[in-house]
């Protein structure tokens, strides 16, 4: 994004916000703000000073994002950075913008920080919706309290959904796998007959590995066949924030309103709903109204529902009243399919053996992968190199560690004979004689003697204290019966491979 026209944006959003607030107020929190940088759904603004950068975050956040969002037409999270603690990385981000005329360095630079910062703020938002959902009360005597201290407005709108959909997550776009296909074709199940495969649908899965690409997916579904559907997507915060919202204003009617008369409710990241009960009582009803209508509701969560700390039972089996399905981390396969797919949608030339280092490298996380992929096109415009595994090393040098060796220590030889014999380290230092343990401990301590500098009786004192004599003996039994035993020379050149991390 160039800088004319992030300012045209930001010119456009406060002309908005400066008919919305009052004149000394705008001056004050406005005039010095700059949008600094805009990468997907993540915008960086620039604001004078820490004061300033609290103030727009309490107060004036909601009215920020919700006009952000009328102007880009799609949802958006926002970092602000302040000059002071941000000036030279912010200094780098311009003088990229402009020193070179391709933008993918500051798309780069911009993903990074605004990563960096959106997860600074995520956690803000929750510990802040904690300290009002604890504070929360249906007694009236707290509003006033809440008036004063939160007056941030999450509540974008009662616009279709639709809005809320990320377009690039359809299932078009979506490659299957081993570790996510029951996933996808529940959730593909679901579009297809709203209401009637599996209702609840909860997808289950760690970080990064597709959950909302799937909820949105069904959202898109839906909507393409049935124009007039209401899809709803909220992640549980900005339920739990709308619903702080509207009971600070004494709207609770317009909430419940707008979450009652849906027809399909995806709602993503259930987990933060833990410890909140005052939000697990109102989504349970609900959950209720719409299933008893005969809505479809799509969940998705970290853990399963019964892996979720606090969560109210009568919630806990109304989720497992439907179809719970997870998604686990992909395998090489996948992951190689995603980097092409998406190498494919961006129309970017990457080499096999490219796909291959950064599938081989990054395995549990697809949002890293994706992040990895352009960062590698940035760097390569940037330097204007063609793309190959030499610069793709280059440019993930410090997000993939370099593949450093443990070293061989005698702690580390017990760890990995004990896990090849599926035995427990102190099994090897216990004075257990039986036969599953002896063997394996013979060949710790032969291998201590051949790959590290430790002396006998140190060897012999890291296996529970024996004497030295048992080391020679045990470093004798395996050196001569390796010579004969093809099986136990196989086992100990896997142990070894194992521990030079081969
Ligand atoms: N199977 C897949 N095919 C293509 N892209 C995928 C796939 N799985 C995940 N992605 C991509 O990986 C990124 C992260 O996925 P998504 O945001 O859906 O993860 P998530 O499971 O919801 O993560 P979180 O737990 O952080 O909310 C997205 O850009 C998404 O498009």
């Amino acid at each position: 994004m160039i800088k004319t026209q992030l300012s045209d944006i930001w010119k456009k959003a406060l002309a908005e916000i400066e008919g919305e607030i009052s004149r000394p107020s705008f001056e004050t929190w406005f005039k010095a703000t700059e949008l600094v940088a805009y990468y997907e759904d993540y915008l960086i603004i620039r604001v004078p000073n820490e004061y300033a950068k609290d103030w727009l975050e309490k107060s004036y956040i909601g009215l920020i994002k919700n006009n952000l969002e009328k102007i880009l037409e799609h949802p958006v999270k926002i970092n602000f950075v302040t000059f002071s603690n941000k000036e030279n990385e912010i200094d780098i981000i311009s003088e990229n913008l402009s020193n070179t005329p391709d933008p993918n360095l500051n798309d780069l630079d911009q993903l990074e920080e605004t990563q960096r910062l959106q997860q600074m703020r995520e956690e803000q938002e929750m510990d802040k919706i904690s300290e009002y959902e604890n504070k929360f009360e249906p007694n009236k005597k707290h509003q006033n309290n809440y008036q004063h201290n939160y007056q941030t407005d999450y509540s974008d709108s009662d616009t279709l959904l639709e809005k809320h959909l990320n377009p690039k997550y359809t299932f078009d776009t979506f490659v299957v796998g081993n570790s996510n296909k029951f996933a996808h074709a529940a959730s593909l199940a679901v579009a297809e007959s709203v209401a009637k495969a599996y209702n609840p649908l909860f997808i289950y899965g760690g970080v990064g590995l597709g959950k909302t690409h799937l909820m949105h997916a069904i959202g898109h579904y839906v909507i393409k066949n049935n124009k007039n559907a209401k899809v709803v997507y909220v992640t549980s915060e900005k339920f739990t924030n709308e619903l702080i919202d509207g009971i600070k204003d004494d709207k609770t009617a317009n909430f419940r309103n707008k979450y009652r008369n849906i027809d399909v409710l995806l709602i993503d990241d259930i987990q933060f709903l833990a410890k909140k009960e005052r939000t697990q009582e109102e989504f349970f009803h609900t959950f209720n109204a719409l299933h008893e209508a005969n809505r479809q509701i799509i969940i998705s969560s970290d853990r399963p529902p019964k892996e979720i700390p606090t969560l109210e039972e009568r919630l806990r089996t109304r989720f497992e009243w439907g179809l719970i399905t997870d998604i686990q981390a992909p395998d090489l396969e996948t992951r190689i399919a995603i980097l092409r797919k998406k190498a494919q949608i961006e129309k970017m030339d990457v080499p096999d053996d490219v796909t291959l280092y950064m599938a081989d490298k990054i395995k549990s996380n697809i949002r890293e992968l994706e992040g990895a992929l352009v960062r590698i096109m940035a760097y390569a415009s940037l330097n204007n190199r063609k793309v190959d595994l030499d610069l793709a090393i280059e440019a993930l040098k410090n997000i993939i560690p370099e593949d450093k060796p443990r070293p061989i220590t005698g702690e580390l030889i017990q760890e990995v004979v004990a896990s090849t014999f599926a035995i427990r380290v102190e099994d090897l230092k216990a004075k257990k004689r039986t036969k599953n343990v002896v063997f394996p401990r013979q060949i710790a301590m032969y291998l201590c003697r051949e790959l590290t500098d430790l002396s006998l009786p140190k060897i012999g004192e890291i296996f529970g204290g024996r004497d030295h004599t048992t080391v020679i003996h045990s470093y004798d039994k395996i050196n001569s019966e390796i010579k004969t035993e093809h099986g136990l020379k196989e086992t100990i050149k896997k142990i070894k491979d194992n521990l030079q991390g081969k």
